[in-house]
């Protein structure tokens, strides 16, 4: 059983298929860290696709919290259930579907990662900050340029506080024949911030 409580798992340790994408262990490790979670904390990880994030938010919040992870691709659903249990994890409830209609069903959350859901994005920001909890902590994982514009034109009119905007940006080394390069990877944007 994975035993670390700092973020950080490597990406190897995950199950993976081609057709389910992944956010990558550094960008991960960002927005669990944005997300300042605590024991005993509700968290929805919407579109959870390989369910690493779901993983890393369950070590976080302990048995004593809950990870409510929703993806409306059922190859994202049976991946995300075979890497908890991979991870041994029994704190997490995958629900297959769209987020939209979803989230109006789930109880309130301390915690909402929003990631990858293109076009929706905004309006499942919207309905995420009516399920926030006061003081409650949104983080948003962009890679489109009009998911960030339509997602900050909207988080103005919401009831959010200290909005932050981090864009992490990673090479990774590889070796070549004549020594180690480094290859970028795209950028992500991550917005997070605080109901009010
Ligand atoms: C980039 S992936 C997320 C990766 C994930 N954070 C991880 O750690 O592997 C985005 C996921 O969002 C899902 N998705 C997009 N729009 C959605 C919606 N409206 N409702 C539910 N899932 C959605 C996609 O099926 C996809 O699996």
């Amino acid at each position: 059983m994975w035993n670390y409580k700092t973020p950080g798992i490597p990406d190897e340790e995950f199950e993976r298929t081609e057709k389910v994408p992944i956010t990558k262990e550094e960008v991960r490790s960002v927005q669990i860290c944005k997300a300042r979670l605590q024991p005993g904390q509700i968290v929805y990880d919407v579109g959870c696709g390989s369910g690493s994030i779901s993983v890393e938010a369950a070590l976080q919040v302990e048995s004593s919290g809950k990870i409510l992870a929703i993806d409306y691709d059922q190859n994202a659903v049976d991946l995300t259930k075979k890497n908890l249990q991979k991870f041994n994890l029994s704190n997490v409830s995958v629900i297959f579907g769209n987020a939209k209609e979803k989230i109006l069903e789930l109880e309130e959350a301390d915690a909402i990662f929003v990631g990858g859901t293109g076009g929706d994005t905004k309006e499942i920001v919207e309905l995420a900050e009516n399920k926030l909890k006061k003081d409650g902590r949104i983080v948003i994982g962009i890679i489109l340029i009009e998911t960030l514009y339509s997602v900050l034109q909207v988080m103005g009119k919401l009831r959010f506080k200290d909005v932050d905007i981090t864009q992490v940006t990673i090479s990774k080394s590889r070796k070549t024949t004549t020594g180690t390069m480094m290859l970028a990877r795209n950028p992500v944007t991550i917005i997070s911030a605080t109901r009010v």
